[in-house]
């Protein structure tokens, strides 16, 4: 059975249970549940704090895990990660009080709040920076005004927290984080864990990419084909109408008025979008 580890609370929380159950696996109804089996699927997931996951799957007790970059990183466990999830994106900066910092080197004998020091201080020691970085378990941006700390480094989507706290930030991003799955570093992958991933990937497809169909004149076809060309080829099919055919490709949502008016205006017409329900590619 592959174990599979996913976060029971925080962030990270809900979206990945909801992602493991588009991927068609059995997950659990209440928050207290610590375990479920999925025998149908041979899988058997453990709910664990986000922080642990990188833990146990770099220990090799858990064979992969739901978690984020910037928790895998600043655990140093020795896991991997397989591929992204695009959810729980957000950027890890330095923030301090509105208009005090403007670069990292101010950082210099100052003291730093965070939650993921070991990340900071990694970060630190490769800029040549010489700070005292104290580790809070959350509400990091509180710290400065309660005098424990100078500057923190946190996480932000939207900012909205570090602004409410009247903190900005500054200098480059530490990094870029996403929700992942891991499994751990250097050991052969377990059975079962090429189609997870290849589940979990249908899932993103389905949720990143729908189908566009439209008609075209067979003449204008390497045209409209630069426009929509696919993740391998677009499918092109005879239609009725002399000289006409039709073609199906998938195209990012994210673009798709975009696309719809540039196929419109070379001169296709009947174009229809339809999302995917599931896909495995
Ligand atoms: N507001 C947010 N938007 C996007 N991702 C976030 C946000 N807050 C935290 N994350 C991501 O979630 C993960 C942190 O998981 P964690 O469970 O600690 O979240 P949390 O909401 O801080 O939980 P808790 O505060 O209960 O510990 C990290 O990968 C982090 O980048
Ligand atoms: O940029 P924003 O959209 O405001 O989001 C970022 C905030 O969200 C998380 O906090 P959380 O709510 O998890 O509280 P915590 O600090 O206690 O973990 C994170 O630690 C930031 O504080
Ligand atoms: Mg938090």
């Amino acid at each position: 059975m592959l174990r599979v580890a996913v976060p029971n609370k925080g962030a990270l929380s809900e979206a990945a249970t909801q992602m493991l159950k588009e991927s068609g696996y059995l997950q659990r109804r209440d928050s207290r549940e610590l375990v479920i089996a999925d025998a149908e699927n041979d899988v058997e997931f453990f709910y664990l704090r986000p922080r642990d996951i990188a833990v146990y799957v770099g220990k090799g007790t858990l064979d992969v895990g739901i978690t984020g970059r910037d928790l895998l990183q600043d655990s140093e466990a020795p896991a991997q990660e397989v591929m992204g999830l695009d959810f729980a994106r957000s950027t890890f900066h330095f923030a301090g009080p509105k208009g005090k910092f403007t670069s990292i080197e101010q950082l210099n004998g100052k003291r730093i709040a965070t939650s993921y020091s070991k990340l900071v201080r990694r970060y630190l020691q490769e800029n040549n920076i010489d700070a005292a970085v104290t580790r809070l378990d959350g509400a990091i941006e509180s710290s400065i005004r309660l005098g424990v700390a100078d500057a923190i480094a946190d996480v932000v989507e939207t900012g909205n927290t570090m602004r409410a706290a009247g903190l900005e930030p500054f200098g480059e991003a530490l990094m870029k984080s996403e929700a992942l799955l891991i499994k751990r570093a250097g050991v052969e992958d377990r059975s079962g864990l090429d189609k997870l991933a290849r589940r979990l990937r249908g899932v993103l497809i389905a949720r990143q990419y729908v189908l566009m169909d439209y008609d075209i004149d067979q003449a204008l076809l390497p045209r409209a084909t630069a426009i929509t060309p696919g993740l391998e080829a677009p499918t092109i099919s005879p239609l009725e109408r002399d000289g006409w055919v039709a073609v199906r490709s998938m195209v990012p949502r994210t673009a798709v008025n975009k696309i719809m008016d540039e196929l419109y205006e070379i001169g296709a017409r009947a174009i229809l979008v339809s999302p995917i329900q599931a896909a495995r590619l």
